[in-house]
C-alpha cells in the first residue's frame, strides 16, 4: 500500500469483477475508497480486503439508476471520508439481446443503470467537486471496446456503451473551466461474471459451450491472451492520478488489440 494521499475515490459497482479490482488498486495508489454497490454484502467484503491489507475503504449501497440513491451516497462517502476526488462510474449491466428480443422494460432496465446512472454520479460529483475550488476533480467512466465497435447481439449493450462515450466527451467540456477532467476506459474481453455471463448465452444459443462463447470474443486480440480485471485497473489508475492531468474527453481503450483508431 502506498502512503494514502489524502484524496477520496468511490467506485460503482466496486463489489466485483473491474469494479473490485479498480477498487484495491485506486486503495493500493493511497486513495481512501468509497465501495460502492447494489449488493452491499460485497462492497463491504471487498473494504473489509482494503482495510485488512492496511488501506482505508468503506462499503457504500448505491443504485446508481436511481438520482436520490447515488445523490445519498456520494454525499455518504464524503462525510465519512473527509472529501471527494474521484469518481469511477464503473457499474453496468451487460445482456445479451439479439435484436428482436429486445423488450420496453430491458431497454428501461439498461439504459438506467449504464447511461442515467453516469449522468447522476456526474452530477452527484460535480455537487461534492464544487466544494473542492480550483483543485477540481476526476470522473472515470465505465464504456467499453463494444461502445466503440458494435458487436454482433449486443445492441442494447453497445448502444448504452456508445453513449458513455458521447456523455463523456460532452461533460468534459462542460465541467473543464472548474479543473474537472472527464475520461473513460473501454475494456475488451475481461474474466468476471458478466462476461462469463454472455460467453455462456453466445456459447449456448450456438449449441456450444462456455469456452468457445468466450472464445469468440478473444480471437481477435492482438496481444492473444484474455483481460484480467487488473489491466483496466492499471488504466483506471492512470487517469485517477495526477499524470493524467492534461487529458479530458478521451476514451482508452484497453483491450489488448481489438480496436484500432
Ligand atoms: N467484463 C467485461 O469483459 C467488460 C466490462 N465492461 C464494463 O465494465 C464495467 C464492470 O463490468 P464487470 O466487472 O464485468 O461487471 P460485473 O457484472 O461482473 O459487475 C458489475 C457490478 O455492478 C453492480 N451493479 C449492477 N447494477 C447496479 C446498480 N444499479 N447500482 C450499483 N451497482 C450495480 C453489480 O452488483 C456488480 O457488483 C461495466 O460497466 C461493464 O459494462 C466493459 C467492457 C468489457
Ligand atoms: C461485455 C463487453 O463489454 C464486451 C463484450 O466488450
Amino acid at each position: 500500500m502506498a502512503e494514502e494521499n489524502g484524496k477520496v475515490a468511490f467506485v460503482t459497482g466496486g463489489g466485483q469483477g473491474i469494479g473490485k479490482a479498480i477498487s484495491e488498486r485506486l486503495a493500493d495508489d493511497g486513495f481512501m475508497v468509497a465501495v460502492a454497490d447494489l449488493n452491499i454484502d460485497t462492497a463491504d467484503e471487498v473494504a473489509k480486503g482494503i482495510n485488512d491489507a492496511g488501506g482505508k475503504a468503506i462499503g457504500i449501497q448505491v443504485d446508481v439508476s436511481d438520482r436520490d440513491s447515488f445523490f445519498k451516497a456520494v454525499g455518504e462517502a464524503a462525510e465519512t471520508l473527509g472529501g471527494f476526488d474521484v469518481l469511477v462510474n464503473n457499474a453496468g449491466l451487460g445482456p445479451t439481446t439479439p435484436i428482436d428480443t429486445i423488450t420496453p422494460e430491458q431497454f428501461d432496465k439498461v439504459y438506467h443503470v449504464n447511461v442515467a446512472g453516469d449522468i447522476w454520479g456526474i452530477q452527484a460529483a460535480h455537487e461534492q467537486f464544487k466544494k473542492n475550488g480550483p483543485k477540481g476533480g476526476k470522473i472515470i467512466n465505465a464504456t467499453s471496446q463494444a461502445g466503440v465497435v458494435g458487436n454482433a447481439n449486443l445492441a442494447l449493450y453497445s448502444g448504452t456503451k456508445f453513449a458513455v462515450r458521447g456523455i463523456t466527451q460532452v461533460a468534459a467540456r462542460d465541467l473543464a473551466e472548474e479543473n474537472i477532467t472527464v475520461n473513460a476506459y473501454a475494456p475488451g474481453i475481461v474474466k468476471t461474471p458478466m462476461m462469463f455471463d454472455i460467453a455462456h448465452q453466445v456459447g449456448q444459443n450456438a449449441g456450444k459451450d462456455d469456452d468457445w462463447g468466450m472464445q469468440t470474443f478473444a480471437k481477435d486480440i492482438a496481444l492473444k491472451r484474455l483481460s484480467e480485471p487488473e489491466d483496466v485497473a492499471a488504466a483506471v489508475s492512470f487517469l485517477a492520478g495526477p499524470d493524467s492531468d492534461y487529458i479530458t474527453g478521451q476514451t482508452i481503450e484497453v483491450d489488448g488489440g481489438m480496436q484500432f483508431h
